[in-house]
């Protein structure tokens, strides 16, 4: 298979993660006789470095051009410490997110044998938790009017969504529900907010279509809470644009690290592959961020072509680098390993015909060292 991708390696961290998926990337290629073209383009705070614009237009041109995008991650401390900055490195993300449909973010939750005991979270809670979060991305507080009045002193965000945004988001909900356990929770604060209201009328109304997928209801703050409690009890969680945002960075907390944790944003044209984490600019260009959140979002990539041996081979690479201690430092405190070894030993597993990667005495990082 042929695929044109655009790269839009972004800020911090996202160069060094995504030189890593693309290494990845490459040995699938190499491997199952692909052909994989990149394209690399500016976004966020290094493009208003360069042009002035979070989002310019040539970006945006070669990412409607690429069959798929894969994206590191944006963001500055410059901008975060100003809150008065009108251009923010942010606006790239969400406007590209808009302008290509991206409508449904898709955060798979997973854990790993060989992380459990090491979790802040007691084995017995997190383990075979398996479950993914539907979070609508085109719409609610991000994308509604923000206002500042004249003196400063006063400001809005509002918080809109329509039937159309909610549906298309929910039949794919409902579809990935009744492909797995079978069982889909909409997350809300119906008892509070009538965007939430709209939501639940839509989904008991759709819930007919879907008679096999057993629908609850929780509200925010608590799946918030039960997220941490009971993270077994969850199948696809379903949730508007913000309350996705925030419970998938504590849900990272099961998996071991937001460094682990993958997304596939879809539209209806395209696809937009990106890690869960942002820019951690304290690690940029330290050769210490965890490279596998972005990697298992070139997996889903490759997914999203069919391409489920490739994606399989990549996901069973991570396990292996995580089950043999092969891992970045929020992972592994002692003897913990760079992005670029991770990426390496990740690449050699994958090309490693005659599988002499059983056993830590085997493995040849080549290049690779432990820092
Ligand atoms: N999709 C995105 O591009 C995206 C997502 C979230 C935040 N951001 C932006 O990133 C900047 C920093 O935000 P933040 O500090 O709140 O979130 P962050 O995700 O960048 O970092 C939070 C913490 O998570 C850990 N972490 C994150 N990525 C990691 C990785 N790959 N390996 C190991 N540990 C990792 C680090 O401990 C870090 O301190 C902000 O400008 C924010 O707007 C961008
Ligand atoms: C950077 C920010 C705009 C973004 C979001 O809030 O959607 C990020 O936190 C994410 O999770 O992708
Ligand atoms: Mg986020």
């Amino acid at each position: 298979m042929k695929l044109k991708i655009a790269l839009l390696p972004g800020d911090g961290i996202g160069p060094e993660v995504i030189q890593q998926a693309t290494k990845i990337l490459d040995a699938i290629a190499k491997k199952y006789n692909h052909i994989f073209e990149y394209k690399t383009a500016l976004v966020g705070a290094i493009a208003i470095e360069e042009t002035g614009n979070p989002l310019p237009n040539k970006t945006l041109e070669t990412c409607s051009d690429a069959d798929a995008i894969l994206f590191g991650a944006i963001g500055d401390p410059k901008y975060d410490n100003n809150p008065s900055a009108k251009i923010r490195p942010e606006q790239g993300l969400l406007k590209l997110r808009k302008k290509l449909g991206l409508f449904a973010n898709i955060r798979p939750i997973t854990t790993y044998n060989s992380l459990i005991h090491k979790s802040n979270l007691k084995k017995d809670v997190i383990k075979g938790t398996d479950f993914v979060i539907y979070r609508e991305l085109t719409g609610g507080i991000y994308f509604g009017e923000k206002k500042l009045s004249a003196d400063g002193n006063s400001a809005s965000d509002n918080c809109n969504y329509t039937a159309n945004e909610i549906d298309r988001i929910a039949h794919l909900a409902f579809k990935a529900a009744s492909v797995r356990r079978k069982k889909l929770t909409l997350v809300d604060k119906a008892n509070v907010l009538e965007t939430s209201r709209l939501w639940r009328k839509r989904i008991i109304k759709m819930a007919k279509e879907y008679p096999t997928v057993k629908l609850e209801f929780l509200f925010v703050d608590n799946a918030a809470m039960q997220l941490i409690l009971n993270p077994k009890q969850f199948d696809v969680i379903l949730t508007e644009n913000m309350f996705g945002d925030i419970l998938s960075d504590e849900a990272s907390v099961i998996s071991g690290s937001i460094g682990l944790l993958a997304s596939a944003s879809i539209g209806e044209h395209t696809a937009l592959f990106e890690p869960v984490h942002g820019s951690y600019s304290q690690a940029k260009e330290k050769n210490i961020a965890n490279p596998l959140a972005a990697i298992l979002s070139a997996a889903m990539l490759l997914e999203y072509f069919d391409l489920f041996d490739e994606a399989e081979d990549i996901k069973n690479a991570v396990e292996k680098s995580i089950d043999l201690n092969i891992s970045t430092p929020d992972l592994n405190t002692t003897n913990h390993f760079s992005t670029t070894s991770v990426g390496n030993f990740l690449r050699d597993f994958i090309l490693d015909e005659e599988n002499t990667f059983y056993n830590k005495n085997n493995i040849d990082l080549g290049q690779s060292t432990i820092i």
